[in-house]
């Protein structure tokens, strides 16, 4: 059963709510009710999708304060960066804003990752709210306040952890989104079954048709129970000290991927290249068999999910693993699978064992693994 809120721990006091909503009309009544409302408001946002919601969620805005701005941002990961915080930062000085004054993300993780480091760090931190609007920042990216840029195109190498005050999610939003961007996300959704439900595994391989078809009940159901899953790890380990790096399983190669890349790979892409790297390790682990090796592909593929990359060799993605932040001492903290639906933090492979696991997801040449 699905209820239409969630709250989330924020820290010993505090817990904020994830909304599921249908619209942005309620966005107001949800700031009233936080005492979020008469504060500046500054809308960040990209090329993208300012053509189509800005508006609407200006004029929501309007009905609980008198001045708001809006930052268009460059879409895309390649405009992830330090200059583009700073074109936030120059914004918000020009229109003085202070430490009372809101920030609001409406798009998707590379908006959210963005004006989530700009919340906090501008003036030291000042509130912001999450409104995503690509399935993967709905089911992961708005929620549990990791925030940052990519620097020198190294993966979230300068952030901050910084909870927003409300994610609002309007589910419709998907109805814009291209089945290439939906994919992605179902790259991190097939990310929380693997490592946490294997029940919701299975209901995801089942519910495939509805799912892709963008069957409401189905893609409500879905988007809360990766949330639940979502928030449960980050509560229990808000800062990944130890437990929340299971949520970056498939992360270590699907980074260093999509750096080589340039990012012409999005990210829930190479998330799902690097899940087929830590499945194929967990098989030679002993840790499952061949046939949930083999179902776990099948998932990645029937949700559209490329299993394989080309034009990259094992050498240079390894060497890029290298540079992760999950390396410590000189040791990669690989996510393994313990079984299907429970992933485990592995400081023992080594680099034979992620060459060969690399390997398997080589294409040389032709067309990629289907
Ligand atoms: N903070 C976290 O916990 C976390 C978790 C997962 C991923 N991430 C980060 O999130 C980013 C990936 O997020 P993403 O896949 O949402 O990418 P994205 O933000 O680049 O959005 C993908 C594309 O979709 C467009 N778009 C957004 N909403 C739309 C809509 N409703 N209709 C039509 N187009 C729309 C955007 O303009 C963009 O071109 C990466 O930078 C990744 O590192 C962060
Ligand atoms: O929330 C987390 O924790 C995650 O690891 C979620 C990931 O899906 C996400 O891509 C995150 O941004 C990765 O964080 P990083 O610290 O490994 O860059
Ligand atoms: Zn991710």
């Amino acid at each position: 059963m699905t209820e239409n809120i969630l709250q989330v721990k924020r820290n010993d006091e505090f817990y904020y709510p994830i909304v599921f909503r249908k619209n942005f009309e309620d966005l107001s009544n949800q700031l009233k009710t936080l005492e979020l409302q008469e504060r500046k408001c500054c809308i960040v946002t990209d090329s993208n999708v300012a053509p189509i919601y800005l508006e609407t969620v200006k004029k929501e805005l309007e009905k609980v304060s008198d001045t708001i701005i809006s930052i268009i941002l460059p879409a895309g990961e390649e405009n992830k960066t330090l200059a583009q915080i700073q074109n936030i930062y120059e914004h918000l000085i020009k229109a003085h804003f202070d430490r009372k004054d809101l920030l609001f993300a409406l798009g998707g993780g590379v908006v959210g990752d963005m004006t989530g480091f700009a919340a906090a760090t501008y003036l030291r931190g000042i509130d912001f709210i999450q409104i995503p609007t690509t399935l993967l920042a709905q089911v992961d990216s708005s929620i549990g306040g990791k925030t940052g840029v990519d620097f020198l195109q190294y993966k979230n190498m300068v952030g901050a952890f910084h909870q927003p005050r409300l994610v609002y999610m309007n589910v419709h939003t998907l109805d814009t989104l291209s089945d290439e961007l939906f994919s992605c996300g179902m790259g991190e959704v097939l990310k929380h079954g693997l490592i946490r439900d294997l029940d919701y595994f299975e209901w995801l391989k089942e519910n495939r048709e509805k799912v892709l078809n963008l069957d409401e009940d189905a893609l409500t159901e879905m988007i809360y129970k990766s949330c639940v899953i979502k928030k449960t790890v980050v509560e229990n380990d808000p800062t990944e000290k130890g437990e929340r790096a299971v949520l970056n399983m498939g992360h270590t190669v699907g980074h260093a991927v999509e750096k080589l890349k340039n990012f012409k790979l999005l990210h829930g892409q190479c998330v799902s290249i690097g899940t087929v790297c830590a499945c194929y390790l967990s098989l030679k682990r002993g840790l499952i068999t061949k046939e949930e090796y083999e179902s776990a592909l099948e998932a990645l593929r029937a949700y559209r999910l490329p299993i394989s990359v080309q034009g990259l060799n094992a050498a240079e993605i390894l060497t890029a693993t290298k540079s992760d932040k999950k390396m410590e001492q000189g040791k990669i903290k690989f996510v393994l699978l313990e079984k299907m639906g429970y992933a485990y933090i592995d400081k023992t492979v080594t680099d034979e064992e992620m060459k060969e696991a690399i390997e398997v997801v080589l294409e040389e040449s032709g067309e990629e693994k289907s």
